[in-house]
Parts: C-alpha cells; sequence; structure tokens
C-alpha cells in the first residue's frame, strides 16, 4: 500500500500537494477530500507513492475519497497537464475548470454546542427564562430549545435545527455571536442527481404520547405505506417542526433518494430546419472533405471559410450525422451566445435523445446531471459553450468549433485557456477530425490554413443563390458638413428605414454600447464621472416609462466593470457645475430616438440590459421571426449568427471607436464585427442592404469590409501583424500585476521590469511595465507586461522563470496574471 498521494488542488500555486493515505488508498484521477490550510477542499489524485518525505516535513491524511475510479479518462489528464503546461496554470485550477462536479461536494455547516451554551442552557433551566435578552420570549425559547436539542454534544445542520424548534439561520448566527454555539465547515458527498427528501415510518414499537398534529402526521404516513416526499408533508399543512420532533425521538427517519430525472419533452419548433433542406454543391463539398477526414480517421483540423448565410449549419450536422451512423459521439462548440433555442431546437429535432446541451445557464445540479449522461455514453452529440470542450465523452469522433473567432471561447480567469485551441488540442491526443468554422475566420486560424496546417474548406456563395447584401458606407464627417449637426443617425439611414418599415420588411441598427451615454462630462472642468473602484466611465441608464423591454433597470449610472452604481448628480462631483453633459449614444438611448423618429414602428432592443438569460433571448427572437418587431436596435450581440428572414437593412451606428482602442486586435474586431452584422441583412428572399455611418471611411478594416473582402483584409492585417511583431508571426502573453495598493502594485512592476532587463532575453519582447489601459478594476490597480516570442517554448521558460523569481521577491502568485495568447490587452 502506498504511503502517499500528490493531489492537484485548486488552489493559485504551480504544485501538487502530498498527502497520507489513511485507510482506503485512491486510484490516480480519483477526487478527493483533503485538509488545506483551515478548509477541506477537493482535488484530484495526480500520484500515488512512497518517496521519503523531506527532513521535518509533515503531511496530514486524506480525509475522504470521493471516487472509487479516475473521474477523468487518461485523455482528459492529458490534455489538463497540457493545458497547464502553456498556459502556465496550476493545474488543480484546471481540474476543477474541468470537473463540473461541485455541486457533488455541497459546502455544509454544522452547529455544536459551546461551553458557554452549555452554562446558559443549565442556568437557564434552573431560573426559568429570566434573562436580560433583546430578543423575543419566542425567539428566547427558541434558543433554549436549540441548546436543548444540542446538550448531547451533537452536531445539526441549520435544517434540522430549524425543523426541530423553528430557530431560524439569523437567530443560529446570533448564538454563534454570543459563543454559545459553535459553527462548523464540512464536506459531504452527494450523489449527482438531484435529491429529495423522504419521510419513513419507523418500525414501531411503542407508541409514546403524541400531540395532535403528531399523531395525524404518522397516521398519514401509515396511510400511503410509510414513506412520502417532505414536500408532500409541507403540504398537509403539517408544520415542519412536527416532523422534526418525530425525528428526534426516533418514530420517523428522514432518507434522501434521487429524484426522478426529468427533462422537459418540448422542444421550440420554429422554422423549417437546417437539416431539412438538401444540401448544395458547395454544402456537399464541404461535406465530402468532411467525411474524408472522417473515414480516413486521424487528427485533421479543417478551417471552414463560409461567408454569412452560406449554410455552415447544415453541414455541421450532416458530419454529426455521419459519425453517429458510424457508431461515435461528435462535440460542437458554439459561442456564449449561439446556444439560442433555436439552435437546441433544430438540434433536438435531428438528434433526439442523444443530444446533451452545456451552457453557463445550468445550475449546477443540473450540468452534473448533464456530465454523468455524457459521461455513461449515453449522450452522443453535445453541444456546448467553451467549458463543454472538457466533456467527458465516450468515444468521441469528431471536434466542430461555430464561429472560431468568437471572443467568447477565451476564459478571462485561470485557466485563461481558449476554447478553440484547446478543441485543436484534443482532437490532437485523440487523432480525430476537427471544423473550425466561421465566416470570419481568426487570423490564427487563416494563417495556420495558409501554412499548410489546417486544410482549407471554402463556401463562398449563400444557400439559395442569395446575393450578399450591398454595403455602403455613409461619411458622418460630409454629413455634418451639409446638415450642421452631430446627428446620431444620418439622413440617408433614416430615409432608408422608413422605406424598409414601409415595404412591410425588417430593420436592424447597431448601436455597439448598452446604456443611454456612456460618458457623463463635466462642461465647466471637464473631468469625466468615473467609477469609484475602476477608471472607467460610467454610464448612464435611463429610465423609460414606456419602456417595454424585458428587464428594465432605474436611472442610475453604472460601472460596467464591477456593476457599481450611483444615483445621477445634479451637479458635478468635482467642481459642483451644473453643466453636465451626456455623451456617446449607447443602444438605449438609440431605442428612444428610434421611438420619436418612428412612432409607428415595432422596435425591440437587444443588449445586456434586455438580455439576460437565455429565455429573455427566445422571446425577443421569437417576436422577430413572427415580425411583431419590425425595427430592432442592439449591440453586438445582433451581429451573432441570428438567421431573421425578414431582414433587408442593416444600419451600423459607430463601430468606428473601436478602431482606436490600444489593441492590436481593434482593426480585426472591427471588420469581424462589421461582416458579421451586414450578414444578418437579406437572409430571406428579399436582398439585403447595409449602411454603415463612419468617421474613417478610408480605413482598411471598414473598406475590406464594404468590398466583403475577407482575404483582401486578412493579407493586410497579416502584413501588419508582421511588422509589429504580434500573433499570428509571435506568441505573446499579457502579465498583469495588480494590487488594491497603488505602492504594491508599481514597486513589484519595478521588480520585474528590472529582472527582464537583467535577463536580457534572447528573441524575446518586453513592453513595460506601464498602466494597464484599464488601471484600475474593482479597486485593484493594474500594471502590465506584454511578452512577444518567436517561439512558444521560449515564452514558456520565460514566464515560468519569471513566476520563480517572483516567488523568490515575496509577490504572492494571485497578484500575478499571466494571459497566454491574450484575446483582450485591456
Ligand atoms: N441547402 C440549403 N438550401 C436552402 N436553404 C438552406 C440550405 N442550407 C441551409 N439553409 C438555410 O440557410 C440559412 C442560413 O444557414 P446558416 O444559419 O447555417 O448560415 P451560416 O453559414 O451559419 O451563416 P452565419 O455565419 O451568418 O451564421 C438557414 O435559414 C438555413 O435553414
Ligand atoms: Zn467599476
Amino acid at each position: 500500500m502506498p504511503a502517499f498521494c500528490d493531489v492537484a488542488l485548486p488552489v493559485p500555486l504551480d504544485q501538487n500537494f502530498t498527502y497520507a493515505i489513511d485507510g482506503v488508498v485512491p486510484v490516480v484521477g480519483a477526487r478527493v477530500l483533503v485538509p488545506f490550510s483551515g478548509q477541506r477542499l477537493m482535488g484530484v489524485v495526480i500520484r500515488l507513492h512512497d518517496d521519503p518525505l523531506p527532513e521535518g516535513v509533515q503531511t496530514k491524511p486524506v480525509q475522504q475519497v470521493l471516487d472509487s475510479t479516475a473521474i477523468l479518462t487518461d485523455e482528459l489528464m492529458r490534455l489538463a497537464a497540457w493545458i497547464a503546461q502553456y498556459y502556465v496554470a496550476p493545474l488543480g485550477e484546471v481540474l476543477r475548470g474541468m470537473l463540473p462536479l461541485a455541486a457533488e461536494v455541497k459546502r455544509n455547516f454544522v452547529y455544536r454546542i459551546a461551553e458557554p451554551g452549555r452554562k446558559v442552557l443549565y442556568q437557564g433551566a434552573e431560573k426559568g427564562s429570566s434573562r436580560r435578552s433583546r430578543l423575543s420570549p419566542e425567539d428566547q425559547n427558541r434558543e433554549y430549545a436549540v441548546l436543548n436539542y444540542l446538550e448531547d454534544g451533537t452536531t445539526a445542520k441549520a435544517s434540522a435545527l430549524r425543523a426541530a424548534t423553528q430557530a431560524n439561520k439569523a437567530l443560529l448566527d446570533g448564538m454563534v455571536k454570543k459563543k454559545w454555539l459553535i459553527r462548523e465547515a464540512v464536506a459531504e458527498e452527494r450523489d449527482a442527481r438531484r435529491l429529495e427528501r423522504v419521510a419513513v415510518l419507523a418500525p414501531e414499537t411503542r407508541l409514546p404520547k403524541l400531540n395532535a398534529n403528531q399523531t395525524t402526521l404518522l397516521a398519514e404516513l401509515a396511510a400511503v405505506g410509510g414513506r412520502m416526499k417532505v414536500a408532500d408533508i409541507r403540504s398537509l399543512g403539517i408544520p415542519d417542526s412536527t416532523l422534526g420532533t418525530l425525528v428526534k425521538r426516533g418514530l420517523v427517519t428522514i432518507e434522501e433518494v434521487p429524484e426522478d430525472f426529468f427533462r422537459s419533452s418540448t422542444h421550440p419548433v420554429g422554422k423549417k430546419h437546417a437539416h431539412e433542406h438538401p444540401l448544395n454543391e458547395s454544402q456537399l463539398e464541404a461535406l465530402s472533405s468532411i467525411v474524408i477526414s472522417i473515414n480516413q480517421k486521424g487528427f485533421r483540423p479543417h478551417l471552414l471559410f463560409g461567408i454569412t448565410g452560406s449554410g455552415k449549419t447544415a453541414v455541421y450536422f450532416a458530419a454529426m450525422q455521419r459519425v453517429l451512423d458510424q457508431g461515435h459521439a461528435s462535440l460542437l462548440l458554439v459561442p456564449e451566445i449561439g446556444l439560442t433555442p433555436a439552435m437546441s431546437g433544430q438540434m433536438y429535432a435531428a438528434f433526439g435523445d442523444a443530444v446533451a446541451l452545456l451552457h453557463s445557464q445550468l445550475t449546477p445540479d443540473e450540468r452534473a446531471e448533464q456530465w454523468h449522461r455524457i459521461r455513461r455514453g449515453e449522450a452522443r452529440i453535445v453541444v456546448g459553450t467553451r467549458s463543454a470542450v472538457f466533456a467527458p465523452i465516450v468515444d468521441l469522433g469528431l471536434i466542430i468549433v461555430d464561429e472560431e473567432h468568437d471572443s467568447s471561447y477565451k476564459q478571462e480567469e485561470t485557466p485563461r485557456y481558449h476554447g478553440r485551441d484547446v478543441a485543436v488540442m484534443r482532437a490532437k491526443f485523440l487523432e480525430i477530425p476537427v471544423v473550425l468554422g466561421s465566416a470570419t475566420p481568426s487570423l490564427e486560424s487563416w494563417s495556420n490554413a495558409e501554412k499548410g496546417r489546417y486544410s482549407l474548406i471554402e463556401m463562398r456563395q449563400r444557400v439559395a443563390n442569395r446575393p450578399i447584401p450591398a454595403v455602403e458606407l455613409v461619411d458622418m464627417r460630409t454629413e455634418f458638413q451639409q446638415t450642421g449637426q452631430e446627428n446620431l443617425f444620418s439622413r440617408q439611414l433614416l430615409l432608408e428605414t422608413q422605406a424598409t418599415l414601409d415595404r412591410g420588411e425588417q430593420a436592424i441598427i447597431l448601436l455597439n454600447r448598452r446604456g443611454y451615454s456612456f460618458v457623463v462630462m463635466c462642461r465647466s472642468c471637464g473631468d469625466k464621472i468615473q467609477c469609484e473602484n475602476c477608471a472607467i466611465s460610467m454610464t448612464f441608464h435611463k429610465h423609460l416609462n414606456n419602456d417595454t423591454s424585458i428587464a428594465e433597470p432605474g436611472e442610475r449610472l453604472q460601472c460596467h466593470y464591477c456593476g457599481f452604481r450611483r444615483n445621477v448628480p445634479k451637479t458635478c462631483p468635482t467642481c459642483q457645475s451644473e453643466h453636465l453633459y451626456y455623451l456617446g449614444a449607447g443602444s438605449q438611448q438609440g431605442e428612444e430616438r428610434l421611438q420619436e423618429l418612428f412612432p409607428n414602428a415595432r422596435i425591440g432592443r437587444m443588449d445586456r440590459d434586455t438580455v439576460r438569460g437565455r429565455m429573455d433571448m427566445e422571446r425577443l427572437l421569437a417576436r422577430l421571426h413572427a415580425g411583431e418587431i419590425n425595427l430592432l436596435v442592439g449591440t453586438q450581440m445582433i451581429a451573432k449568427g441570428h438567421d431573421i428572414h425578414g431582414v433587408t437593412l442593416v444600419g451600423v451606428v459607430g463601430a468606428d471607436f473601436a478602431l482606436g482602442l490600444p489593441d492590436f486586435r481593434a482593426a480585426e474586431r472591427t471588420f469581424q464585427l462589421l461582416t458579421q452584422v451586414s450578414g444578418r441583412a437579406g437572409r430571406g428572399d428579399l436582398p439585403g442592404k447595409v449602411l454603415v455611418q463612419t468617421y474613417h471611411p478610408d480605413h482598411y478594416a471598414i473598406q475590406f469590409a464594404a468590398n466583403h473582402d475577407y482575404p483582401g483584409f486578412v493579407a493586410k492585417e497579416l502584413q501588419y501583424r508582421r511588422w509589429m511583431h504580434y500573433p499570428p508571426f509571435a506568441v505573446l502573453a499579457n502579465i498583469i500585476i495588480q494590487s488594491p495598493k497603488l505602492e504594491e502594485a508599481t514597486a513589484w512592476s519595478a521588480t520585474l521590469g528590472k529582472w527582464f532587463e537583467r535577463t536580457r532575453l534572447d528573441k524575446i519582447r518586453v513592453l513595460g511595465p506601464a498602466a494597464a489601459p484599464i488601471s484600475r478594476i474593482k479597486r485593484i490597480y493594474r500594471f502590465h507586461f506584454v511578452l512577444k516570442a518567436e517561439q512558444r517554448n521560449t515564452l514558456s521558460r520565460t514566464l515560468r522563470a519569471m513566476l520563480a523569481y517572483a516567488d523568490t521577491h515575496e509577490i504572492p502568485r494571485r497578484s500575478l496574471i499571466v494571459d497566454v495568447d491574450a484575446v483582450h490587452l485591456m
């Protein structure tokens, strides 16, 4: 029997921890509960061994082994190790991200009586409840009941105490404060399935004296065969305390049993589904390239570059069907917003019960349930957002990443992996084909295709010979000269919108900022109202009375980074002047203006204020499909994948400002956004038109987007990236140094800056230290370095050396964020 095991724990430290094996020997890959600095943490066993411990080192024993077999397959363990290495992330944190099973080890609190509590109990028993207290006599009695209940030294959960004594959480917390009770954290393992509490009648010997409620409950239980759901007992109108007393007296026991598996079987049925059309020629061609790879087996990455509306979804479905026919499973990754009810509806329609959906709005229990279904091999078609790339799919035969350019594939917390890149790596380990699809591929993927690492599949036509929409630029500088006014909407956009509505068609208008005004500036002192916690202008959100949106917040200033809100001040917080000036129109203002301009239009808004959950999105899309909304205004959310056939006009208002952001991907993002939003026009029987209002009509990103010239854009952009040594011609990492104390953040930045200088790294460029573009978020000061290297291993080595140096100079690991292949440099 090995004496020790090394465990990867979800803590920001780049090492595993050794524990003594005490009793059950865990297998490698099993989850265990171990003590870690006063807490109980769940970790994964990485290695079993008998290595002698270093002098003076003591290990604590493993407290509980949670799995009898490895929870992750070798394949996923290997993937985890790769992620930890590639993204310079602690293995334990990687594993935590891969296992959505926190719900199974619920942290719970139990209460135990403490000495002072015992004293009170005994004294109280002598003197009656005459002691002075601010509590009501009822609450005092409840306190006594709690002390009484715990007198024998056992522990009890809050729920049990409440059932027995009616003491609520606040009362218990008060007792903890008075040191009458001790509160302890315990982790307990649960079944992944949702559990239901059932009251079970104990085999009876002798009935003690009972009150009316107690008699009723026992009679009810006996009448239904001795078992009843606790929830049903409540609905009989019998107080919880009655059950509690019976449990305490041993007449009834409580069991937790898995709830009946439930899944709603009604799925939204919309218009004709993609899989119902016979594939056209270019779809068939694309499919056949993928099918060849499927048949040949082996790792084969494809880049499916198909313009907007070329029918990529139908190709994915057909490929997955092929894999399913061969008895294998497929994984389809979609962007955060891509898992619309329409998409899942199509999935269920095509694949029925073989489908498992994994998205961010599942509860932990639901997520665990899906995870187990997938692991048991019941779900052969797995569709999900970013973290679904870790789904424990049995016999995976194909991975597809839809809208592979989408930035929601990048995780912006540790481990900072990119779902698309992990998908490619997983396919490589499994030796299976992977398809990355997009109308605007990332430059990384495109250059991989150019280098021949990915095979390129093109779909250059829209389905049913629909034309791609004509894009016209509206020069807002000329508009200003001619009208003498700074208008949000150009005359042409207004005319064309009116004409579109008059023809009974639909229009959508992009205003890529949410809220009413995104800057509030004082005309007297020039200050902008900033968030108290972040170096960010606050956004004004107006309260609209006539608003029919789904989730309308009240009037306020809001920080979009930390959520901080404040009332709208009457005067400037800096100089008290009354001349506050609201600049920059967001989607909310766009909606209000359009309502004034087109009083008869049926306007809808799509942004993060009106779309909080999947259901909001579903309702909005349903109203669009039904034509109930004929004018939609919104942020970039409106640009993503929607297939609304009545839309013939797309207006772009202010997509320019992104070009000015200090981020080397600004042009790429602008091009993608313009192309994607343009792609929403003309997807039905009528051709579409796009009007792009801009102050930079000559900028190449805008020019190429207007000409639907993706290859032209990438050629130019790649040239710039090559000159500037940016990805894909260099590998890049962003290092953020953060601290709530400015002095600390600057000192640490200087320390690391000197180290970078001294070590004179070969073939690696270091930019910084500099204040991060957003220099403070949530009261944390932020500085950064950008590292660019020619070789990936030079970069990794440097990052690790830097972390080691930081460690010896007492820069805490959690104050350093290492973001390999950073997507946002803000
Ligand atoms: N062979 C076909 N004939 C006619 N219509 C088709 C065909 N294949 C797909 N469609 C329809 O074409 C529309 C666009 O398809 P899809 O949404 O897959 O486009 P896409 O390539 O993903 O575009 P985007 O990149 O803009 O999301 C859908 O309404 C779909 O039902
Ligand atoms: Zn803030």
